[in-house]
């Protein structure tokens, strides 16, 4: 084991629950707990088997804190890898609180944030993507999302990098031993088989560096910018659409007070709709700075919505919106269609061919917009067990890796020397094993930890 110091943590959230658990890691977690828990059957805990429950009194100088069930994983086999002890107390945060205080006085230590995750990649227990994982489950707050991170945590694509990466280090070796030989004209690495690997590889690769589009705006929820003077039935329409799917409605803590941004799940996909009061005003207005603002929101969004009312549609804005974002997908959207005649429906799609009728209030044609929206995803890729990956670390690491994998296939092409040829492919196997964790800094742990809450 690596560590001689004995963590400890709440795990569970701070304040008032029916019940709280602090977690305990280290070579000493048994005997520490050991020594302020008395079980009812008056055993203790070290002559314990591993995954058993006790119930028993936390005790302090004889005074009893609390009556307590205590959880036992002996190392190897628990979460870190080491020993674990689990006390599920009272969820008073008094009783937390002394608990706490009594283990830290008998020798823990507080847990830094993720520490019991850092420990269990370093015994071992997983690898760095599957960790990361760990944190995106707990952030995830869409089926979609949920899925994508268990799909990781349970070894999703990082199995196959690390497969991939032994072939290659198969390789690697090879050709590195043919320097060695470097007089004698020979190789080993069987080269119409090193380039059918490298052709494996860079598929892979490509495929996983493609899912980071999808998987990245499923993971933060898609952005979609709601653009419509006021009073044309923004507000109605999100309500419609969180009623319909008795979605969460959050405020996403840290953004700014002026704008307003609401998450709706469709079918399990999270939508973030950024409501932007303001492109309805004239041509000279529009280079005020407030509106330069909801120009900067509309840049983040994959989807622009243009709601209007009835036969208040403004055909500058629409060609305003098109022009300043040829990539992105506009959607017209007329709602009050209940006032409109069908002659004046008619009249609209003149104007607006692609138009899509709704009432929000009356709800109708939501479905339709949903339709609209998720087609935007492309669902199939969600569906089945084609891998995804949403975090911008592994993004940037395959980035890397296939840059590298393409220099080693062109050098073989060029028929280039080993030596030169080992180069690259010690950067593509640096690049994934950076993924899996193989190769990791200090730094790149310390970056990935503190993020996670403490007691995770
Ligand atoms: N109370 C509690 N609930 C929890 C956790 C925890 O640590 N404690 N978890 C943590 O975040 C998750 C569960 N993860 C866990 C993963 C592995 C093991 C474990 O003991 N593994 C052993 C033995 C498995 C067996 O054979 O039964 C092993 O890997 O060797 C425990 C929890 C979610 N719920
Ligand atoms: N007839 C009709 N009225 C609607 C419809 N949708 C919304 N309204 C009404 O239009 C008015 C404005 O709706 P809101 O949802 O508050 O509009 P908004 O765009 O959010 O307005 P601001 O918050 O000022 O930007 C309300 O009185 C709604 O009841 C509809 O489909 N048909």
């Amino acid at each position: 084991m690596l560590y001689t110091d004995n963590i400890i943590a709440l795990a569970t959230p701070s304040g008032t629950g029916a019940i709280a658990v602090i977690r305990v890691s280290g070579p000493d977690a048994v005997s520490l707990v050991d020594s302020i828990f008395q079980s009812v059957k008056s055993k203790k805990l070290t002559g314990q088997k591993s995954h058993t429950i006790h119930l028993g009194h936390i005790v302090d100088d004889s005074k009893i804190l609390d009556e307590v069930l205590v959880s036992l994983f002996k190392g190897p086999h628990s979460y870190t890898g080491e020993n674990v002890v689990e006390i599920s107390c009272h969820g008073s945060p008094y009783i937390q609180q002394q608990v706490i205080q009594l283990l830290l006085r008998k020798g823990c230590r507080t847990a830094s944030a993720g520490e019991f995750t850092l420990r269990a990649f370093l015994n071992g227990k997983m690898d760095l993507s599957q960790a990361e994982a760990v944190a995106d489950l707990i952030a995830s707050d869409s089926e979609a999302a949920h899925d994508i991170a268990m799909q990781q945590m349970r070894g999703g694509f990082s199995n196959e990098i690390q497969k991939l990466r032994e072939e290659l280090l198969n390789f690697a070796s090879l050709i590195e031993l043919e320097l060695d030989f470097s007089q004698e004209d020979v190789e080993f690495a069987d080269r119409t088989q090193f380039n059918q690997l490298l052709g494996k590889i860079s598929d892979v690769l490509k495929k996983l560096i493609d899912s980071f589009a999808l998987g990245n705006v499923i993971k933060h929820g898609i952005p979609v910018a709601i653009v419509g003077q006021p009073n044309v039935g923004k507000s109605t329409l999100l309500n419609v659409l969180l009623n319909e799917e008795r979605a969460i409605v959050s405020d996403i803590a840290g953004t700014t007070r002026d704008t307003v941004e609401d998450h709706i799940s469709i079918k399990g996909i999270n939508f973030r709709f950024i409501d932007t009061a303001g492109i309805r005003e004239t041509q000279d207005v529009v280079e005020k700075i407030g509106i330069e603002r909801t120009f900067g929101k509309i840049e983040q969004a994959r989807l622009i919505i243009y709601l209007f009312e009835g036969e208040h549609f403004e055909s500058s804005v629409l060609e305003q919106l098109q022009k300043k974002y040829p990539n992105k997908q506009i959607l017209p959207i007329c709602n009050k269609m209940d006032l409109l005649s069908d002659a004046q429906m008619e009249n609209i799609k003149l104007d607006v061919p692609n138009v899509l009728f709704l009432s929000a209030k009356h709800k109708i044609g939501i479905s339709d917009l949903e339709s609209q929206l998720l087609s935007l995803v492309d669902s199939g890729a969600l569906s089945g067990d084609t891998t995804i990956i949403s975090n911008s670390r592994h993004y940037d690491a395959l980035l890397k890796a296939l840059e590298e994998i393409q220099k080693v296939k062109e050098g073989l092409d060029m028929d280039l020397s080993s030596d030169l040829m080992a180069i690259d492919i010690r950067q593509a196997l640096f690049h994934l094993g950076e993924i899996t964790g193989s190769v990791t800094t200090d730094d790149l742990l310390g970056n990935i930890f503190s993020n996670f809450c403490i007691g995770k």
